[in-house]
C-alpha cells in the first residue's frame, strides 16, 4: 500500500498531525442540529463531511476505492483512474490522485453544477461532459468511463458497484458515528447515489452496536423524488416517478453497494421540503448544506417525529451550498422549477 504514514496512526487529519491530503479525510465533526433538534424533542445530529478535503462525503469513497486498489495492485504508480461521477466522487479522486502522483479521468453529465465543473478543471481534472441519460443508454456516463477504462487500460473506480466504496464508510464512518454519539444510536438516515455511504454506515453501525450487545439503529433510506429506491424499500418496486433539483442521489437499480444492505424503512422528500431545511441550517445555525443534506434532514426529522422524543438520530451532511450557488440559492433558477424562493434570497 502507498501511505506515507503507518497503518497504526488514526485516520483523523482534522485533530492529529496530517502528513498529506488522504491523511485529512474523515474524522468530520458530528453537529447537532438544534433546530430540528427541538422541533422533534429528539437530538439530531448531522455528520459535517462538507469539511472533507474536498467538500464532500465522496473524498471517503474515492480514498477507499484507490486504496483497495493499490492494495490489490491493479493500480500502479504514475497510473490513470477513470471515473462516472455526478462531480464529489470525481473531486475526491483528483485529489487524491494529484497527492499520490496519479492522473484522473472524469466523466459527468452536462447537467451537474457549473461550481463542481469549475471545480473539477481548476483542480486538473482531465474532464470530459457528456448528456444526461438513462443509465439503460449506453451513452450514460458511467458506461462512457467503463468504456475509457476498456480501450485505454485505466483504472475503473467503478463507484456504483464497487464494494470497496461501502467497506469504506464501514471502517471510518459508521464507527466515528457510533463513538460520536457514545453508542446511543436509534437512527440514521441517509439518501442514495451509489448506496456506499447508507450501506456502509448501516454495517458499521451494526458492527459496534453487536459488539456492544446493544440492539442497532433503525437504519432508513431518504429518497427524492424521481428515484426508484423509496418504491423497491417500501414494496420492491423500483420504477420511477417525479424528478429532484438535487445531485449525486437517486437510484434507479439495486447496485452492488445496495446488496444485502440494512434497511428498515425509506422516507420520500420532495424538494420543498429539502430546500426548507437547507435554508434553515443556513439562516438559523449556520450551516451551509448541499441538496442531498436537505433531503438527509428532512427524512431525519420525520423519523424524530415517527419514533417520539428522547431519541438520537444520525445523518450526514454530504457537502456543502456553495457548491449549488448557481441552483439551490438562485432565485431565477428556482423559479424555472417552479419552487418557493425565500424572501431573504430574493434581493
Ligand atoms: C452530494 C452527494 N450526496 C450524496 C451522495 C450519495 O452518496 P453515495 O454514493 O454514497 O450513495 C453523493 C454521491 O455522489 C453526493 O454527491
Amino acid at each position: 500500500m502507498m501511505t506515507s504514514e503507518p497503518d497504526s496512526l488514526p485516520r483523523n487529519g482534522w485533530t492529529t498531525t496530517s502528513a498529506d491530503m488522504p491523511a485529512a479525510v474523515g474524522g468530520t465533526p458530528l453537529i447537532r442540529l438544534s433546530r430540528a433538534s427541538d422541533a422533534t424533542g429528539c437530538d439530531i445530529f448531522g455528520k459535517a463531511e462538507f469539511m472533507n478535503p474536498g467538500g464532500s462525503v465522496k473524498d471517503r469513497a474515492a480514498l477507499a476505492i484507490i486504496e483497495d486498489a493499490e492494495k490489490r495492485g491493479v493500480l500502479k504508480p504514475g497510473g490513470t483512474i477513470v471515473e462516472g461521477t455526478a462531480g464529489n466522487t470525481g473531486i475526491g479522486i483528483t485529489l487524491v490522485a494529484n497527492a499520490r502522483g496519479y492522473k484522473s479521468v472524469i466523466v459527468m453529465p452536462e447537467t451537474q453544477s457549473q461550481e463542481k465543473i469549475d471545480f473539477l478543471r481548476m483542480i486538473g481534472a482531465d474532464l470530459r461532459l457528456v448528456p444526461a441519460k438513462p443509465y439503460r443508454d449506453q451513452g450514460n456516463y458511467v458506461h462512457v468511463s467503463r468504456r475509457l477504462s476498456e480501450e485505454n487500460g485505466w483504472l475503473w473506480a467503478n463507484q456504483f458497484d464497487n464494494v470497496a466504496n461501502r467497506e469504506g464508510h464501514r471502517l471510518t464512518t459508521g464507527p466515528e458515528i457510533w463513538e460520536q454519539m457514545g453508542g446511543k444510536v436509534d437512527a440514521f438516515t441517509c439518501a442514495c447515489g451509489t448506496g456506499g455511504t447508507l450501506a456502509g454506515i448501516g454495517f458499521g453501525l451494526n458492527d459496534a452496536a453487536e459488539a456492544a450487545g446493544v440492539a442497532r439503529p433503525k437504519i432508513v433510506l431518504a429518497d427524492p423524488e424521481g428515484s426508484g429506491l423509496y418504491g423497491w424499500v417500501k414494496s420492491g418496486d423500483l420504477s420511477v416517478s417525479g424528478s429532484s433539483i438535487t445531485e449525486g442521489i437517486g437510484q434507479s437499480r439495486v447496485t452492488a453497494n445496495l446488496e444485502g444492505a440494512i434497511i428498515d424503512d425509506a422516507e420520500r422528500i420532495a424538494d420543498p421540503e429539502a430546500l426548507e431545511q437547507i435554508y434553515s441550517l443556513l439562516i438559523h445555525e449556520g450551516l451551509s448544506v448541499g441538496g442531498s443534506s436537505g433531503i438527509n434532514v428532512a427524512a431525519a426529522i420525520r423519523v424524530a417525529r415517527t419514533l417520539g422524543p428522547g431519541h438520537r438520530i444520525a445523518t450526514i451532511l454530504c457537502d456543502g451550498g456553495a457548491r449549488y450557488q448557481s441552483k439551490l440559492f438562485n432565485p431565477e433558477f428556482l423559479r424555472s422549477k417552479d419552487l418557493p424562493v425565500p424572501a431573504w434570497l430574493d434581493r
